[in-house]
């Protein structure tokens, strides 16, 4: 069998995008998905992305796979790439600029913007501990600043849920962070039930955060978008950073902003197609 795909990429978080708007089962299943995402033996990728009928009376529905076969929620970074896919898709009868999309995280809302950007309601962070999930507090308190045991250290985290769960920790230096040696300690941790991504953050200025990331089901990646918004929402909560604030990653800058008028958190940042095959089964 041979499938058709597009490699996209935002800010160097690839996705291999594949069109399944005729069916609502995607076409490959979590095992295809690792073989796919293997950078030796496959396309290579951090995920795989597929843009599937709408549900609920929505536009389209993302669905997506981690490189290790797992279903997230959401993806932020997937989630700019779709829309532009989408638009390819689309070509000619394209109707609008923005689409409602259903996730597993709820209806998110990209917009693709005049200058090749992608604009993204990512909606309302969930901060109760019940909803990341998380065992550090009571089901229904927020988790700013808690001691977590990890690698033989304290680490102070806050933790975010944009649909899938986050555990942010402020450090003077993320360069010095030894991330693939702890990142797989924080997201097996035992306090996170359905694992967790973990977003290191150093505040250059309170508009300007510099970030570094280790993602459940793929580990180390060049961006993540819901970690951006996590690590920008956790700032604000624990009094570091502004609403609004670049956040710069190994691969590049996304602006985030988290409305105090309705609450929503937006994303905004580029989506980058880069090249189309077929793969063989
Ligand atoms: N890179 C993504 C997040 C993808 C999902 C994540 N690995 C999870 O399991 O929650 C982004 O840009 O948000």
């Amino acid at each position: 069998m041979a499938i058709e795909f597009t490699k996209y990429h935002g800010l160097g978080n690839d996705f291999i995008l594949i069109d399944n708007r005729f069916s609502c089962e995607p076409v490959i299943t979590p095992e295809q998905a690792v073989q796919l995402c293997d950078r030796h033996f496959g396309i290579g990728a951090d995920g795989i992305i597929f843009a599937m009928p709408g549900e609920d009376n929505t536009d389209y529905t993302m669905r997506i796979f981690n490189s290790d076969g797992s279903e997230p929620e959401m993806c932020g970074n997937g989630i700019r790439c779709l829309a532009a896919f989408l638009a390819e898709l689309e070509g000619e009868s394209r109707q609008s600029n923005q689409y409602r999309i259903h996730t597993l995280a709820g209806v998110i809302t990209p917009e693709l913007m005049s200058d090749g950007q992608v604009k993204v309601d990512m909606g309302i962070p969930r901060l109760l501990a019940g909803e990341i999930p998380t065992t550090l507090c009571p089901a229904d308190q927020k988790v700013i600043s808690q001691p977590l045991e990890v690698a033989g250290k304290s680490w102070d985290v806050t933790c975010v849920s944009m649909g899938n769960p986050h555990c942010i920790t402020f450090v003077e230096d993320v360069a010095a962070i030894p991330l693939d040696h702890i990142g797989p300690q924080f997201e097996h941790h035992p306090v996170f039930p359905q694992r967790t991504n973990t977003e290191f953050i150093q505040v250059v200025r309170p508009d300007y955060l510099k970030m570094r990331v280790w993602e459940r089901g793929a580990g180390i990646t060049l961006a993540c978008g819901t970690g951006a918004c996590a690590a920008l929402v956790a700032g604000v909560l624990a009094g570091r950073c502004d609403r609004t604030a670049t956040v710069e990653l190994p691969g590049g800058c996304l602006q985030i902003a988290w409305s105090e008028v309705d609450q929503r958190v937006y994303m905004t940042g580029p989506a980058k197609q880069v090249f189309q095959g077929k793969y063989v089964i």
